[in-house]
């Protein structure tokens, strides 16, 4: 696994732009050099903030938007187009914008979709789309993501592994259901750990006042199933893009100063 290393950016919007920018450069070269890249969304305001912000560059014309595979960090179990579910808004935030293979867009199962309300089901459907896409490089799991980011909830969750539930505790499984998150709705997929451990790169986004405590516990040595952010790593690289607000209450020792 890859030590965290941090950019800390002025205010969110430029750490959105900057992060649209990373992206669009990551996802140019993963397909010079693979033929296709891989890139798994967050919800949340920053994930949101940075898809905004994609769909504003002119840069993402240089994206060839056809040769991308799209899957999620983790989904609000609702009903499909509920504007609470996360693919729901990155559709408005960026993906109805541009020209994507709708095969390579791999949403998480609604709640009234193929497995109905049985979330356990639908994680275990979601599992077996992400076997079906790896290669043998992959050992049968989860395709091998470019990039995979994710939000930082204000109480260190990241997807929907929220501190000492049993989904991030779990060791085998690459999705599982979640019941009970303490952040509406309760009910929710997720990816695990070993699932986001398997990426090349986990960026983790965190902009606001809101996230500084996260923040700070996250990247003090905290443990993963107290502090779930402190286990998302990737396996190059593990990278936090964060806001001044966000990085206000991290030790100085962990990021060069800004210059004045
Ligand atoms: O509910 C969720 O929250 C987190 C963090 O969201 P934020 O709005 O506090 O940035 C997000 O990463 C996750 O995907 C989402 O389902």
């Amino acid at each position: 696994m890859s030590t965290p290393q941090l950019v800390v950016h002025r205010d969110k919007e430029l750490m959105a732009q900057a992060a649209a920018a990373r992206l669009i450069t990551k996802i140019v070269d993963a397909q010079a050099s693979r033929g296709s890249a891989s890139v798994v969304l967050t919800g949340g305001r920053n994930g949101n903030g940075l898809l905004a912000a994609l769909a504003a560059a002119p840069a993402r014309d240089a994206v060839d938007w056809g040769r991308l595979d799209l899957w999620w960090g983790d989904e609000r179990f609702l009903p499909e187009g509920d504007p609470e579910r996360n693919v729901t808004q990155a559709r408005k935030a960026l993906l109805d914008a541009v020209p994507l293979d709708p095969e390579r867009v791999h949403a998480m199962p609604a709640s009234d979709g193929p497995y109905g309300a049985d979330v356990d089901a639908a994680a275990a459907g979601y599992a077996e789309e992400l076997a079906r896409a790896a290669g043998p490089e992959n050992h049968g799991a989860v395709p091998t993501f470019d990039v995979l980011m994710l939000g930082v909830g204000p109480d260190t969750h990241v997807a929907s592994l929220f501190p000492e539930l049993p989904a991030v505790r779990e060791t085998e499984r690459t999705v599982v259901g979640v019941h009970g998150a303490p952040k509406p709705p309760p009910t929710r997929v997720t990816l695990t750990l070993p699932a986001i451990r398997s990426a090349r790169e986990v960026w983790l986004l965190a902009a606001g006042a809101d996230k500084a405590n996260a923040a700070a516990i996250a990247l003090s040595g905290a443990g993963e199933i107290q502090a779930p952010a402190a286990g998302a790593q990737g396996r190059s690289r593990t990278l936090w893009l964060l806001d001044a607000t966000a990085a206000a209450q991290l030790p100085r020792s962990l990021y060069p100063p800004a210059s004045p």
